[in-house]
This record gives structure tokens, sequence and C-alpha cells, in this order.
């Protein structure tokens, strides 16, 4: 199943972010190359990102992002995706 995903980081002022940061980035890579996370792309001008995955299940992507290191500091919207009728 493919998954359009926006994730907004609210980091605290108060967070010390770079290990945070550095750990999503190699959680990231981790489940690019494993072919579950497809696109990753920043929203410009903001601390944001659209993201496609494509994972079996929605339990299996709310595993994946509920463990992501950034998780406690973003908001995230899923939309799950379906064949359009017109695609050719
Ligand atoms: O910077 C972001 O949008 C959050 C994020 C997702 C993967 C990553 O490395 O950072």
């Amino acid at each position: 199943m493919l998954f359009h995903v926006r994730m907004d980081v609210h980091l605290p002022p108060d967070v010390d972010a770079a290990p945070l940061v550095a750990q999503e980035k190699a959680r990231a890579i981790e489940l690019q190359q494993s072919g579950e996370w497809t696109h990753l792309w920043r929203i410009v001008g903001e601390y944001a990102n659209y993201s496609i995955f494509n994972v079996p299940t929605n339990d299996e992507l709310h595993d994946i992002l509920s463990s992501l290191p950034l998780f406690p500091y973003m908001k995230v919207h899923v939309t799950p995706l379906a064949t359009h009728p017109s695609k050719i």
C-alpha cells in the first residue's frame, strides 16, 4: 500500500536537536534503502516534508512512523493512496 505522509517538525528550543536529527537521518536512509520510504521531499520554506511510504499495512506504517527519532516532535498527517481509474 502507498501512503502520502506529511511530517511537520516542531523541536522545542531546550531539546538538543543534533543527535535526534542525525538518528532520524540514519533511520530515513535505512528505510529508503529497504524500499519502504520511496520519496522524501522538503516542503519549501518549512521544517516539514512530504513523503511516500510503500508498506503492506496501516499498522506497519504506524510502527515505522511512531518509532522515528523525531516522532515525539512531529505532527504527522497520513493519506492512504488508491489507484486512480484514469491512471495510464
Ligand atoms: O527534516 C525532516 O523533515 C524530518 C526528517 C525526515 C527524515 C529526516 O532525515 O528528517
